[in-house]
């Protein structure tokens, strides 16, 4: 028999060498529950997309990588997420550890009211570093693609430069601590296309040596970017109070060319969302 008579879901959503594995997890705010029963595994040093209609649970669950759904009350998270295998809601994990080690971008570029050299210093300086503060600074925005277009004015405010730079400033800020993994949530929304392109095109750069996870609401960025892709929907159901859930997840071209998933298909052709 050949392997693809055999394959199975479960074979397309097997991940190697997992940074998180996600098991069951659900999320309540207050009584809603906003993502019930999510399982999956999020491959290291690689591209992972999170996409789907309005609503579903994407940021939900990107919060969850962070435990920055901690830092809103009355928020439940149940199931279990491991990080390099160790379950990062135990109670003997520290919250803040885990967010030095597993940093985040926004949707809107927020780079702090404080020179450009002094936002990418701004972590490692709270972490106590001790190397040699300018050759972090230089490498972390030169990983970030925005050194050449700074380098004269690292003393100017981070926020009187461009959209595009400033979320290269807030990517740079955001590595410059080694992170071993990048959150980004809808990174790209706030920017044009040309600046969309050079933020894609780092996030493919940054991939290799950085575990990536991002929401986009962009099926052509999703397609683009990522090497594995998890579509999410909400249940069936009444009005708008219904939990999102994971509907399949696999590699990226799977999901975009030869899924059989009807709710994945019609989501990803704009019949749906
Ligand atoms: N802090 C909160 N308190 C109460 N409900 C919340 C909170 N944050 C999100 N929700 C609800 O949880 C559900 C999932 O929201 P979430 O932002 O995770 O979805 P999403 O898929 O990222 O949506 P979008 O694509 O519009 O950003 C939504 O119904 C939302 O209204």
């Amino acid at each position: 028999m050949t392997a693809h008579l055999t394959e199975t879901t479960a074979d397309r959503s097997a991940v190697d060498d997992p940074v998180f594995e996600i098991a069951d997890a659900s999320v309540t705010y207050g009584s809603f529950v906003a993502l019930r029963n999510v399982s999956f595994d999020i491959p290291r040093n690689r591209v992972t997309a999170l996409i789907g209609p309005s609503g579903c649970g994407k940021s939900t669950l990107l919060r969850c990588l962070n435990r920055m759904n901690d830092l809103i009350p009355g928020t439940t998270v149940g199931g279990t997420i491991n990080f390099n295998g160790e379950n990062m809601y135990d109670d003997d994990i520290d919250a803040a550890e885990v967010r030095r080690r597993i940093g985040m971008v926004f949707q809107r570029p927020n780079p702090f009211q404080m020179s450009i050299y002094d936002n990418v210093a701004f972590g490692p300086r709270l972490n106590g570093y001790k190397g040699n503060m300018d050759d972090l600074v230089e490498r972390s925005l030169q990983r970030a693609g925005l050194w050449d277009e700074v380098y004269k004015k690292l003393k100017d405010s981070g926020t009187a430069i461009s959209g595009g730079q400033q979320q290269r400033l807030c990517i740079a800020r955001a590595i410059a601590v080694e992170p071993e993994v990048l959150l980004m949530d809808e990174p790209c929304s706030a920017l044009d296309p040309i600046a969309t392109l050079k933020i894609e095109d780092l996030i493919r750069e940054l991939a290799g040596t950085l575990t990536i996870v991002i929401v986009t609401h962009n099926m052509q960025q999703a397609g683009r970017v990522s090497d594995k892709t998890a579509f999410f929907s909400v249940e069936d159901g009444d009005a708008d109070r219904r939990p999102g859930e994971l509907v399949e997840f696999a590699d990226t071209e799977y999901i975009f060319t030869k899924t059989t998933n009807k709710r994945t298909e019609d989501y990803i052709s704009g019949r749906f969302g």
